[in-house]
């Protein structure tokens, strides 16, 4: 493959006609830029301290390591070396370094489940068997016509970018499998073909803990949550106002899971 390009727009050109097949299913181009210097000025800005406090906010000071990491751009040993060399002591980096072991984690759990990771884990914890969810994604899903504007807003990220913060990825997640019974291993195989961090490990194993195969309960959240972690961005309402995810979480479990065992 060729590697010398005058500039950006070469280079996507070349991409365009080497992979049309690719360029047929999404011809959008992310902004996220490949290579080491664009590794080293993305670590540059990683604030351990202000992770901790806000990493589960939209506006929150989320690292966009993940695409370097995933190919091997940096590593995860000597990102996690670096990352305490950051800070005066490692409690100050915790919840950093705690989600860079959630990824050395999953990646051991595959090495020891290989293609099995496509596989149920464990039953639902749902009341419903496997049997239950239907296997392909629904069209209106896929097109972003669901007229929800956080389920449509979302999957139009996605395909734009590449890129979700990881709150978009539980909760779009648990929108799919909870709500509209689908599968996991659909939406794994969907999501997994338009990231650019893309790992079957984090992706896969991340699918089953929020479908409850590799989790002791399914991951559920309500339209509070929601407008709450995505600062007001999305409201989590249909075309004509009404929401999904209204309601509290004792009154969403009893909706969405009627015959599951209480935990
Ligand atoms: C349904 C679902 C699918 C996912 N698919 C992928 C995937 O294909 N590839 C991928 O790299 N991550 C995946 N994740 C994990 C996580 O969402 C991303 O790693 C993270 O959002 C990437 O953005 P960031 O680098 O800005 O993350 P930050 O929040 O800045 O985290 C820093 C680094 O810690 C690691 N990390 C953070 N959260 C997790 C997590 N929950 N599990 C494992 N590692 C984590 C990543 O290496 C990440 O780069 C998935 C999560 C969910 C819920």
């Amino acid at each position: 493959m060729r590697r010398d390009f005058e500039n950006r727009e070469q280079l996507i050109d070349y991409v365009r006609t080497e992979f049309p097949e690719a360029a047929a299913v999404s011809d959008f181009v992310s902004d996220i830029r490949g290579g080491l210097a664009a590794a080293e000025q993305q670590f540059d800005a990683v604030d351990p301290v202000a992770y901790g406090r806000t990493r589960n906010s939209l506006d929150g000071a989320v690292t966009g390591l993940s695409p370097y990491l995933r190919h091997g751009v940096l590593g995860l040993a000597e990102t996690i070396s670096r990352v305490k060399q950051q800070v005066d002591s490692p409690q100050s980096a915790y919840k950093l370094l705690q989600e860079l072991a959630w990824r050395d984690y999953w990646r051991r759990v595959l090495d020891e489940i290989g293609d099995d990771v496509w596989e149920d884990q464990e039953p639902y914890k749902t009341g419903f068997d496997a049997d239950y969810y239907q296997d392909s994604l629904p069209d209106d899903f896929v097109n972003a016509e669901t007229g929800n504007d956080f389920v449509d807003g979302v999957v139009r990220e996605l395909h734009e970018t590449g890129y979700l913060h990881n709150q978009l990825r539980m909760k779009i997640a648990a929108y799919l499998v909870h709500w509209r019974r689908v599968r996991w291993q659909a939406g794994a195989a969907w999501m997994l073909s338009h990231l650019l961090d893309g790992d079957l490990a984090s992706n896969n194993l991340s699918w089953q803990w929020v479908a409850s195969t590799f989790a002791a309960k399914p991951y559920i959240f309500n339209q509070e949550n929601l407008q709450h972690v995505t600062c007001g961005r999305f409201t989590g309402a249909d075309a004509d106002g009404a929401s999904p995810f209204a309601d509290s979480y004792d009154e969403l479990n009893a909706r969405l899971f009627p015959g599951a065992t209480p935990q």
